[in-house]
């Protein structure tokens, strides 16, 4: 009863509980841990009820936060190793209850994490990033209508959007159209590797801003219409693509502080929500003078053609979709694709310099595939497998986030559970791609596994699942494969990478980061 008081009170508190449990009686079920549901459907089957799945020991009010908050292996900037270690204990499932949250499952078998994205296909629920969406439907001045957009919406408000811009995000077409301009990126981004390299003698301790500037000139050609300078060597420190990477850094460091933790902003506004809040208003406020100036081309264009049009100029001209959806589409866009691809080129490059013959084989394909002056083409890209599979392996050694998350919209039945609807489905990934069971030789990167003839056997489709499952999975993946293809191309081609320093591992905020600093040297190849 006492989870159920504090369901209803926090259900109160913010309606996106009770848009994503449904109605009253599932929040009756959800607090009597499932054992209520569907008593005759468990009778005639032998299917367990969701009370008797495992896990860390739950109190009445707190669930099990306090055996995660009392274990000796919990740490906020390492939450991983904790949910490792309770994995490690109930593989294939395990249950975690907390007083923020519904009921979670942690699901350690690729067989549920494909049977969650099925279920969950017409409408995937996912529950996060609240105190962003609170700062957004809040905002005094109402800017955002009351909406809060892709990232942080669910049910019909996130259909209306993402089915609008589902097409111009993914269309081939449209994400190669920017594969030039992100090619003259990449080729100016291996410049300032060699001047860094010959000031320093190795990539300074803050390499990872230098590949922030990358990552933000790079998606800033689509999501702002125009390069940004961030890679010019003068660049000062109150520029405006040094602000907007401050802002952002600011609010994922912010997101992570509000999300994991007790949440008491949702009572008073602490330190983490007004650090968000301040943040977000100023990157706000810079987007939306470049979205001015991009929507005062399009007033001044005349395009002969449809391919005369970029992506933000479609959305513009999109019905249904006004220009505050469009401005918010961008936040988002710039919010998830920055540490997104930069941390994952700094991981990608770890592994190669910590396995040299993949290096090798990599430089081989590229020299072989790439036209050594000439720029590089969509039909250059098909032929980089050996590229994509080091991309693929690398995000299987270090995904960005240990879970994805959907909220169930119907009862379901996980690793002979069945689970209520209401419940959070937690897809381990991270923990999966580590495990022998479904990767064999886990712990070496071999980019070779994912080769089409599977020298290590089939791979499951929902092992390894970086940009998340079902409809509901990462809107700017094709965007982020092909800056990523790119910059490691150009890189391969023109060095060698080397690092002699401390293991990497990683550290949370918000996305994965590498924990130690990226003194990578790089060598010139010719
Ligand atoms: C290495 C690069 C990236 C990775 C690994 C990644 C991963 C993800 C994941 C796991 C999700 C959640 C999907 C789910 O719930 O199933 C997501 C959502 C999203 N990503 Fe990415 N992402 C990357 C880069 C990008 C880039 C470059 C952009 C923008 C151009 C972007 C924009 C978004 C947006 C807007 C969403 C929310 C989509 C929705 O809820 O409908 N991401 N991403």
């Amino acid at each position: 009863m006492a989870l159920l008081k504090q369901a209803k009170r926090m259900s109160r508190l913010k309606g996106v509980y009770s848009r994503g449990f449904g109605k009253f009686s599932n929040l009756q079920q959800l607090a009597a841990g499932g054992a209520a549901i569907e008593k005759s459907a468990l009778k005639k089957t032998t299917l367990k009820p969701a009370s008797e799945i495992p896990g860390p020991k739950r109190w009445p009010i707190v669930g099990s936060l306090f055996s995660m908050l009392m274990d000796k292996d919990f740490d906020t900037k390492r939450y991983h190793v904790y949910w490792k270690k309770i994995a490690e204990q109930h593989k294939p499932i395990f249950r975690f209850d907390s007083p923020m949250y519904p009921p979670m499952v942690g699901l350690l078998d690729p067989d549920d994490c494909e049977t969650v994205a099925r279920e969950t296909m017409e409408n995937p629920v996912r529950s996060a990033f609240f105190a962003l969406e609170k700062i957004r439907k809040e905002a005094v001045d109402n800017y955002f209508d009351k909406k809060s957009g892709i990232l942080t919406e669910n049910n019909e408000e996130w259909k209306r959007v993402r089915t609008r811009v589902q097409i111009p995000m993914m269309k081939t077409k449209n994400v190669t159209a920017y594969l030039p301009q992100m090619d003259k990126v990449a080729l100016d981004f291996t410049d300032r590797i060699a001047s860094l390299q010959k000031l320093h003698g190795e990539m300074p301790v803050d390499f990872q801003i230098e590949i922030y500037k990358w990552a933000l000139e790079s998606v800033s050609l689509v999501a702002l219409n125009r390069r940004m300078g961030c890679l010019d060597p003068n660049l000062t420190n109150d520029s405006e693509p040094m602000s907007l990477i401050k802002h952002i850094n600011n609010i994922n460091d912010a997101l992570n502080d509000t999300e994991f933790s007790a949440q008491l902003w949702r009572i008073y506004p602490n330190a983490a929500y007004r650090k968000l809040q301040k943040s977000h208003d100023k990157f706000l406020r810079i987007v939306d003078q470049n979205i001015q100036e991009t929507g005062a081309r399009l007033l001044a264009k005349k395009p002969n053609s449809e391919d005369d049009v970029t992506l933000i100029e479609t959305l513009l001209l999109t019905n249904g979709l006004t220009r505050k959806d469009v401005v918010t589409l961008i936040l988002d866009m710039l919010l998830a694709g920055i540490d997104t691809t930069a941390h994952t080129i700094a991981f990608a490059l770890y592994l190669l310099a910590k396995n040299p013959d993949c290096q090798a084989k990599l430089q081989e394909e590229v020299d072989k595939v790439l036209d050594h002056k000439g720029p590089i083409t969509a039909k250059h890209l098909g032929q980089l497998f050996y590229l994509k599979a080091v991309l693929k392996e690398s995000l299987r050694h270090f995904p960005l986030f240990t879970f994805n998350v959907r909220i169930l919209q119907k009862d379901t039945v996980l690793s002979g559970y069945l689970v209520p609807k209401g419940f959070l489905a937690l897809t381990l990934n991270m923990l999966i791609g580590h495990d022998e069971k479904y990767f064999p030789r886990a712990k070496e990167f071999i980019p070779d596994r994912w080769l089409r003839h599977k020298p290590l056997g089939a791979i499951h489709p929902y092992a390894s699942l970086p940009f998340g499952l079902g409809t509901r999975m990462c809107i700017g993946r094709r965007i982020a494969e092909q800056e990523m293809y790119i910059l490691l191309a150009r890189i391969m081609q023109r060095y060698n990478v080397n690092y002699k320093y401390k293991d990497m591992d990683v550290v949370t905020r918000m996305v994965f980061m590498p924990s130690e600093p990226l003194r990578y040297s790089f060598t010139e190849r010719r």
